[in-house]
């Protein structure tokens, strides 16, 4: 299998490189580039997405072999070393055949749907005639492990809270802000909105796994020109918005991120907790779920639904997408 996921950077002289990559093509104005290099300057240059994906990797190794299944993982990225197109000659050189690959977002829509398809794409194009064939998995925001694993990691946040506070502390779910017109596009079951629905959708479920009525979905991270509208609000704007009515904590729950890479420990464990202190409200950040055993379980269980064609589990009656051939999109109009 081919864990396939963003890439990050692993030094300072890659950051500028790197963020060309993300965003070539994308419109996304030169200050705000300026601006993000800054945030991993702050790590030495450094985002932890990579690491943390080596160490997804080694669980899904143990897991495969604690199964009896024999299947080797490679690892491979859109946007920085080791690169896609890299990875998937390897495995051809390897002899590999026919792969299935799990992309490191649970979530339908452009970047984290159907880029991922563009990038199998690009590479086999780049490979080939011996490129292996290649299955991308499906998106798996309402899997039950994925969910319980999100559940834990908000009790635990919950827990975290001083006493006086935890009672009246209010639960927000974030994600990455995307512009609205990606958002509107029809999706697989032609009624649009895919990406922040699956988002609503996991949500709800982590929220009634861990039994809390009242919760928000907000957005992090936004990017591109100010007067493209994105998905709002943005997690900040909404402390202050809490804080006026007399919300005293807030429980983050990072939802759209499988890892704590630079949106996670910059934007929420900086920005969003700076605003926080501003405003005297406790802060808990929930952890996210890739080094949880229980993701490198589902990882295994999304490959056994290919090879022992068992049922997929799914909490939610959202479409299954996101599982297609050699990169074409999943549905018609797709993400
Ligand atoms: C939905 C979504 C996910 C979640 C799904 C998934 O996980 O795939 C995600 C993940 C990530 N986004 C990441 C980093 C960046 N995203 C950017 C820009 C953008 N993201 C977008 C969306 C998403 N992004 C969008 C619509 C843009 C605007 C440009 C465009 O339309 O494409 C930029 C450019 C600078 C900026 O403008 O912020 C950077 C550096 C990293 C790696 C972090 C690290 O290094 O640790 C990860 C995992
Ligand atoms: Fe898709």
């Amino acid at each position: 299998m081919l864990l396939l996921s963003f890439g990050g950077p692993e030094g300072p002289q890659d950051v500028r490189p790197f963020l060309e990559n993300v965003t070539r093509g994308r419109g996304v104005p030169p200050e705000r580039l300026d601006e993000v290099a800054e945030h991993y300057l702050h790590f030495g240059g450094v985002s932890p997405i990579n690491r943390l994906n080596r160490d997804i990797i080694a669980a899904v190794e143990a897991e495969l072999a604690a199964q009896g299944r024999k299947l080797p993982v490679y690892f491979g990225n859109r946007n920085w070393h080791p690169m896609i197109e890299d990875t998937v000659a390897q495995m051809a050189d390897d002899g590999v055949r026919r792969a299935l690959v799990f992309a490191t977002s649970a979530w339908g829509g452009y970047s984290g749907c159907k880029q991922y398809h563009e990038d199998i794409a690009r590479a086999r194009a780049a490979v080939g005639e011996r490129a292996p064939e290649l299955v991308k998995l499906r998106q798996f925001f309402d899997h039950p492990l994925f969910v319980e694993a999100t559940a834990d990691a908000v009790r635990e946040a919950f827990a975290e809270l001083e006493p006086g506070q935890r009672e009246r502390a209010r639960l927000v779910f974030t994600a990455h802000s995307i512009p609205l017109k990606a958002d509107a596009l029809e999706g697989p079951d032609g009624r649009g909105q895919w990406y922040s629905r699956q988002v609503a959708e996991a949500a709800r479920l982590v929220a009634e796994a861990v039994g809390v009525d009242g919760y928000d979905v907000v957005w992090q991270s936004r990017s591109g020109p100010p007067q493209v509208p994105w998905l709002e609000p943005d997690v900040c704007d909404h402390l202050a918005d809490l804080h006026g009515r007399g919300v005293p904590a807030v429980v983050i729950s990072p939802i759209g991120f499988v890892s704590d890479h630079l949106e996670v420990i910059w934007d929420l464990d900086n920005e969003a907790r700076d605003k926080a202190a501003e405003l005297g409200m406790g802060f808990v950040r929930a952890a996210t779920v890739g080094p949880d055993p229980r993701f490198a379980k589902l990882v295994v269980e999304l490959v056994a639904e290919h090879i022992d064609e068992i049922r997929p589990r799914k909490l939610s009656p959202m479409l299954a997408a996101g599982c297609t051939l050699n990169g074409e999109p999943c549905a018609p109009g797709c993400c």
